[in-house]
């Protein structure tokens, strides 16, 4: 029986937890298909919560957050240290993801979460600015005494529906001994969040566009890594929120957030989340889980709501059937990090708090989920859920009316800019605003990407007014500069796994690490 929180299991598997966090994180995804997670959730008291995490940096909040998850023995405390302060040095807001407090009024408790500060302009860079200074340091270490020839060397292929791919690319540029490929659906991502990935020119970034959907390089992505002769030969690595590590690094803004809102002090807080592949909300789910008082994790979705079907129904589905909407980076209908969520549920509403039987009963409804194209849960497990989650989906045309109306009413700051992701959230956040009615709830909604990656959205929602100017007044100079940069991608004509293991072994040739 494991009794640290630092020791980690697969979702599909009936065996007991043996995987390290270094094992966990350089090889992503389980063997047999399933997510790792940490079967104990480490617990932190109300008088640590508000006597000494409430009064910390972000760094310090990240390094007391993770440590609880990370062995020291594997990465000691100066270690950790060092790899946080790296990690953040690149933003631009000096405590990483600042609060916009009151931002419709002051008598109003909406408060919108800014995640968009690291190089990339999404909330990704906050965990993958850390995951890519984890793998260097993990390969140094393993490396240090091999002759060359014999060094281990990472091949990270990841999926992107827009923001993971430029943000993974970012963190992983130039590194030792890492090579990056990343998959995106071909025309279904904008126009800047292409240019920010295609431009980058290290020779270790290579950027695959797919002909087909987020879903399906999704897919092509984990067929990799079930590819056990490919995996063997080429060490595959992830960088999408599979990786243990990218949940671990989005926990510690929902604490730095909470102690925004309120002053250090306990109050009823919900929080909001734009959602498609479950990695940020699931982030929050932890630090609830923690013991940090957070009364509701709301998701949001746009057209593409299997969340919200879910939470509803209870019958998870398989469709191929993906809208394009306004919000491109949540156009994603299977959710990797629910499966995440479903083993913590199996285990407590289905399975009498056994480990072994929790692997078992979210293993048989992943084959499910393959062989009928859904699975559905009993109604103790829909009932688990809603103690701590709410869902609701946003239509495009309420988006675009989010947006504008945040740029009337806003008053801290005056006109401020939403990107329509942000927007799905604060949709959300006002219906339930309403809804509750009721002063005291602080509502934390999360802003994860910058208005400027989404030029088509927000003009169509701005453009009308007096004075309003996109590239005066949402464009930052850096993105700005993107279009004149000269661009390297490659074409794979469909979503074939084949023809993606093809082109990436083409071009590790080319690398020539
Ligand atoms: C801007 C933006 N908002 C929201 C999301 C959804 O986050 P998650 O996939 O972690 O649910 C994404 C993509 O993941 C994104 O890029
Ligand atoms: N919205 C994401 C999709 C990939 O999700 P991830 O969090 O699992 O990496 C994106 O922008 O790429």
């Amino acid at each position: 029986m494991v009794t640290n929180s630092q020791v980690y299991r697969s979702t599909r598997s009936s065996s007991e937890a043996t995987k390290t966090f270094e094992q966990v994180v350089i090889q992503g995804l389980a063997e047999d298909g399933g997510l790792f997670i940490p079967p104990i959730i480490p617990q932190v008291s109300e008088d640590t919560l508000f006597n000494k995490f409430s009064k910390l940096s972000f760094q310090e909040l990240a390094f007391e957050v993770m440590r609880l998850y990370i062995d020291p023995k594997e990465i000691p405390d100066v270690d950790l240290k060092r790899l946080i302060k790296t990690s953040y040095s690149t933003f631009r807001a000096e405590n990483v993801t600042p609060l916009v407090k009151n931002t419709t009024s002051k008598s109003s408790n909406l408060h919108v979460l800014e995640l968009f500060h690291g190089p990339t302009y999404a909330f990704k860079d906050v965990a993958l600015q850390f995951v890519g200074n984890l793998f260097e340091y993990f390969l140094e270490r393993t490396n240090k005494d091999l002759p060359d020839g014999h060094k281990k060397q990472l091949t990270v292929v990841g999926a992107t529906s827009g923001d993971t791919g430029s943000a993974a690319i970012y963190g992983l540029r130039g590194k030792k001994d890492v090579s990056v490929f990343i998959l995106y659906p071909t025309g279904r991502i904008s126009p800047t969040q292409e240019e920010q990935m295609t431009t980058v020119q290290d020779k270790n970034v290579q950027t695959l566009s797919v002909k087909g959907t987020f879903d399906n390089c999704q897919d092509i992505v984990k067929q990799i890594f079930g590819d056990k002769e490919f995996n063997s030969k080429h060490n595959v690595g992830a960088v999408n929120s599979i990786n243990w590590a990218r949940i671990l690094a989005q926990m510690t803004y929902y604490f730095y957030a909470y102690f925004q809102a309120t002053d250090g002090k306990k109050a009823n807080v919900k929080f909001v989340v734009p959602s498609g592949n479950f990695g940020d909300i699931l982030a929050g789910y932890f630090a609830k889980k923690m013991g940090l008082p957070v009364s509701q994790l709301v998701i949001a979705t746009n057209e593409n709501d299997i969340l919200d079907r879910f939470l509803k129904t209870g019958v998870y589905e398989r469709s191929d059937k993906v809208a394009a909407t306004l919000s491109p980076a949540m156009d994603i209908l299977i959710s990797s990090n629910f499966e995440r969520l479903l083993w913590y549920l199996a285990r407590e509403y289905q399975a009498d708090n056994n480990d072994l039987q929790a692997g078992k009963i979210v293993n048989d409804w992943f084959i499910q989920l393959k062989t009928k194209g859904k699975f559905e849960v009993s109604p103790a497990i829909i009932q688990g859920a809603l103690k701590d989650f709410a869902s609701e989906r946003v239509s495009n045309e309420d988006t675009v009316a989010t947006i504008k109306k945040m740029y009337e009413v806003s008053e801290n700051p005056k006109r401020y800019v939403l990107d329509p992701h942000t927007a799905v959230g604060v949709r959300v956040t006002e219906n339930l605003m309403a809804k509750d009615n009721d002063n005291s709830i602080h509502y934390i909604s999360l802003s994860t990407a910058h208005p400027a990656k989404f030029a088509d959205a927000v003009n169509s929602a701005l453009s009308t007014f007096d004075g309003y100017s996109f590239d005066k007044d949402v464009l930052p100079a850096e993105l700005k500069k993107l279009s004149t940069l000269e661009k390297k991608l490659k074409f794979i004509e469909k979503p074939d796994l084949e023809l993606v293991k093809s082109a990436i072994e083409e071009e590790l040739v080319k690398m020539d690490l």
